[in-house]
């Protein structure tokens, strides 16, 4: 299960909870939160003040226009958005699939189902366990992915689906997804609702940022139209990284292809919410390098690459 390393998500015991919750430790969602009653704190995600937005056209992180950030960008590598990657046909097929089989209560009000070999990602071991491929219904998926250059390759041994309800209060908490096992690219598909994948950093490191005049002059060059006012001093800024937060919208059919600095930088987190309707994330994850020819576990790889490729699969 990758979001448990992914999260770092712990087992704890809080006493009984209520019916159709899965959350554990420190995690919570709104049918705890209503039975221990008052809330509890962090249940909302702590308040970056620095806001800015993925800009698909461009790679930057754009200053929100009503913040003090508005005019000011930074590059921001390692996103790729495919819009429209399944038809709304297609979707509601999935979605019918998926559904007819059982799903799991997890953390935060999610609800999960896993095709993908045992782990145990404290203790860094691995095997194929029940695990018995990928659900048939993902192979003409997975052959699609293989079509988009971003995607050349990607051979997936692990699709986690996650089902997010407001009524729930479902959100996933920022955190980085395991990098021993799971290999450079994240691949989620996005089913039902948009939302915001919300991305940060804790580390204290200054962010530069260029004014976006500047950013238009380099991307652009001097004569283009759209360029505005450049004839003022370049001006330069810089922000603490751990006051930054970063919105990347995601439409409904959307896929989103994390990889770089977006996978090994940047935390990623849905907050409650912007879950404001029923959603659901299939996401596929590929082996590290040591799982892949030339790496130590190689064989271990290719068995659950077999396994994983053989689409037979039903929730572990
Ligand atoms: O729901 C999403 O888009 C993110 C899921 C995620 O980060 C994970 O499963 O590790
Ligand atoms: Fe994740």
């Amino acid at each position: 299960m990758a979001a448990a390393a992914a999260g770092g998500e712990r087992r704890g015991d809080r006493g009984a909870r209520p019916r159709g919750c899965g959350c554990k430790g420190v995690r919570s969602c709104l049918l705890c939160e209503r039975e221990r009653g008052g809330g509890v704190s962090g249940a909302l995600p702590p308040q970056k003040p620095a806001h800015f937005i993925y800009c698909l056209e461009t790679g930057f992180a754009v200053g929100a226009e009503d913040s003090a950030f508005a005019g000011w960008a930074f590059p921001f590598p390692g996103v790729t958005l495919i819009r429209d990657f399944v038809s709304v046909e297609e979707e509601a097929e999935l979605v019918r699939l998926m559904d007819q089989d059982d799903w799991k209560l997890s953390q935060s009000g999610r609800r999960k189902q896993d095709y993908g070999p045992r782990v145990n990602f404290r203790k860094q071991k691995l095997k194929p366990g029940s695990f018995d491929g990928l659900p048939s219904f993902s192979r003409e998926i997975v052959q699609r992915m293989g079509t988009y250059p971003i995607l050349e390759r990607f051979l997936p041994v692990e699709q986690c689906n996650l089902d997010y309800h407001p009524e729930r209060g479902s959100a996933i908490d920022p955190h980085l997804d395991d990098s021993w096992l799971w290999g450079e690219r994240l691949v989620s598909l996005n089913l039902l609702s948009p939302t915001v994948l919300s991305m940060s950093q804790d580390s204290g490191e200054r962010l530069q940022l260029l004014s976006v005049a500047q950013q238009r002059t380099r991307s652009s060059g001097p004569n283009d139209p759209e360029m505005g006012d450049l004839s003022g001093s370049p001006s330069t800024r810089s922000v603490s990284c751990d006051q930054v937060e970063v919105a990347i919208h995601l439409p409904a059919r959307s896929l989103l292809v994390l990889s770089g600095a977006a996978r090994y930088q940047w935390k990623h987190a849905i907050h409650r919410q912007h879950i404001e309707s029923h959603r659901i994330c299939a996401t596929f994850r590929e082996l590290s390098a040591e799982f892949c020819p030339g790496g130590k576990q190689e064989e271990l790889g290719q068995e659950l690459l077999e396994i994983a490729l053989s689409f037979q699969g039903k929730p572990v």
